[in-house]
């Protein structure tokens, strides 16, 4: 008997029974544990969900690194253009839907500073939702730090302030203001300083308003409906939902002054609240706005 034919009768055999009934892997058990856990403890499931979420971001940006590398040989705003296309695919992967108004108010010739709220880490799906071209954003020196994120962050042109020094930010951003004009760039800034999930905002700093007045360049105000409808980290929410999205009217600033900056602050902080209630359905508060400055 040809061994190889009893082998292929024995393979023969062998493929024809069904696979043997042996235990599961040790990895399919703990596999199937944390996937029980996780239908039963909303505080599990939002740490996995907002953990995969981190994840993600730090291997797409160990991934498009290079590409950004290779395409632009290094730190450049059109790497943004590269990132924007990676993080807007983010959306479909957590179930995000944005309805955008007012996109016509970034047709700007030229930079501008545009601001906007912060409520969490998902924001960054929002803003590249509608990043225009040639625009980088300021960021806490912190975040050069967060490994490949901090890697992509460096590379796609982000400015990192110190928020704890008051001096440096400035100098900072006087520098900014030079690059903007020399290097036609938009900047994105998140007046609030920090995230913030209240549903309200914070008063806003002055770094933004001094930037655009210092540079007569205009102020775009953009909103973000709350998410606490779907997102709320201490009631461990994170699903899918919907993001309403506005952009307001550019807000001019040519022949304002330092002397105008608390002003301006004010001004654009009433349009963005009254906005921030109404895309969120949210009553606007009896008594008007609250503080927007930082006092
Ligand atoms: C491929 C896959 C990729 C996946 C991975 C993701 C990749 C994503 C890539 C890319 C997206 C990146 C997204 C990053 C997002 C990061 C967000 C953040 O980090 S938010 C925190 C940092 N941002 C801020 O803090 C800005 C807001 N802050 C300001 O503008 C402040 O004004 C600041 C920091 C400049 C100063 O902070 P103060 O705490 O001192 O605040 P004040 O009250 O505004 O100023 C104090 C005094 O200084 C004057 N002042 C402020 N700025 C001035 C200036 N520029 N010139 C002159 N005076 C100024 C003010 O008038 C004020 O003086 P008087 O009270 O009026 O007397
Ligand atoms: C190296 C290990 C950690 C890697 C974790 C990767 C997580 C990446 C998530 C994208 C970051 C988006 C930028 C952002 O939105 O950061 C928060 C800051 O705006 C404000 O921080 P804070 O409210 O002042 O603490």
């Amino acid at each position: 008997m040809d061994p190889s034919s009893s082998s292929s009768s024995s393979s023969s055999s062998s493929s024809s029974s069904p696979p043997s009934e042996g235990p599961l892997p040790w990895w399919g058990v703990a596999g199937a544990l944390v996937l029980l856990a996780a239908a039963l403890s909303p505080r599990l499931r939002f740490r996995l969900r907002i953990g995969s979420y981190c994840l993600l971001c730090l291997l797409a940006s160990a991934l498009t690194a290079p590409a950004c590398l290779l395409w632009n040989r290094g730190r450049t705003v059109r790497n943004m253009t590269i990132i924007k296309n990676v993080v807007r695919t983010f959306k479909y992967i957590y179930g995000l839907r944005f309805e955008l108004k007012g996109l016509e108010h970034f047709e700007i010739e030229g930079p501008c500073v545009i601001i906007s709220n912060h409520q969490s880490i998902l924001d960054m799906i929002g803003l590249m939702e509608i990043l225009p071209e040639r625009c980088v954003q300021i960021a806490k020196r912190e975040l050069m730090y967060m490994g490949s994120v901090g890697l992509i962050m460096y590379l796609g042109g982000v400015i990192f302030i110190n928020r704890k020094s008051t001096s440096n930010a400035k100098s900072v951003m006087a520098d900014v203001g030079q690059a903007m004009m020399s290097e036609n760039v938009k900047v994105w800034i998140y007046p609030e300083g920090t995230r913030n999930g209240s549903g309200d905002l914070l008063p806003f700093k002055k770094g933004a308003f001094h930037l655009a007045i210092q540079t007569q360049v205009p102020v775009v105000p953009v909103v973000y409906s709350s998410f606490t409808s779907f997102y709320n980290p201490k009631k461990h929410l994170f699903t899918s939902g919907k993001i309403r999205v506005e952009v307001l009217p550019p807000v001019p600033t040519e022949g304002l002054t330092a002397s105008d900056v608390d002003e301006l602050t004010d001004r654009c902080y009433t349009a963005m609240r009254e906005t921030l209630f109404r895309i969120s359905e949210r009553p606007a508060e009896v008594n008007g706005g609250g503080p927007s400055v930082s006092h």
